[in-house]
């Protein structure tokens, strides 16, 4: 599968924030989208995982045999993490986990404890998500992305919050994915080493 950007413009009023952007990223690949503050990454971010229109230019998604997804079954390839992706505070993580399972955002074999164990956390269950630290929240946001079953893994800032066994942890679970495309926008040296392909945002102004 792939993900192909074709000429992606996006203009905030009179701000140019991303201009005449095409790449073709693929499965089993990993990419580091870098810039400075403000430079337009998490705007590019949303933009390639159609959460957002460009002004200009197009985001496709494509099958092995290079026809397109169709537009409704694109939702479904994409998992994202991102400090702007709020988890639902009023649940406890098994409500959580519950509800992501009828969503079909986790796969239906995913239990508390099984997540739990994947994250390395062993938080209070009866614990409402908005009591969590930030970091064991950001850790959650990341588990929902890893073990969902999608084939297009998005990360904004992925260790924000996050101690060093933390990211140490998040370092690792990315090494283990083989198949899935992985586009991380980042700042951190660690995130953007992690990843194969490196594009500067600086490079499409
Ligand atoms: N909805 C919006 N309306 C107006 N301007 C916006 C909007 N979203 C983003 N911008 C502007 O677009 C530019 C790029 O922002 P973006 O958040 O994509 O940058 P970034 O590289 O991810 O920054 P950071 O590293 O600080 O997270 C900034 O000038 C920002 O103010």
């Amino acid at each position: 599968m792939k993900i192909l950007a074709e000429h992606v413009e996006k203009k905030f009023r009179q701000e140019w924030v991303v201009r005449s952007f095409s790449f073709e990223f693929e499965s089993g690949q990993s990419y580091a989208l870098t810039g400075p503050n403000g430079s337009g990454k998490s705007t590019l971010l949303r933009i390639l995982a159609q959460y957002s229109l460009p002004t200009k230019g197009k985001v496709n998604f494509l099958q092995d045999n290079l026809s397109s997804f169709e537009a409704e079954q694109c939702h479904s390839l994409v998992a994202y993490a991102a400090p702007y992706v709020e988890l639902i505070e009023e649940f406890t993580l098994s409500e959580l986990i519950s509800f992501l399972i009828q969503l079909k955002a986790l796969p239906a074999q995913i239990s508390l404890d099984l997540f739990q164990q994947y994250i390395e956390l062993q938080p209070d269950k009866n614990k409402f998500i908005k009591n969590y630290s930030s970091g064991m929240r950001q850790k959650i946001k990341l588990g929902i992305t890893l073990l969902a079953n999608k084939p297009f893994l998005f990360f904004d800032e992925p260790t924000t919050n996050l101690d060093e066994k933390a990211k140490k942890w998040f370092y690792q679970k990315i090494k283990e994915q083989s198949n899935r495309l992985i586009i991380i926008a980042s700042n951190e040296a660690a995130e953007i080493n992690l990843c194969q392909h490196r594009i500067s945002i600086l490079d499409f102004k």
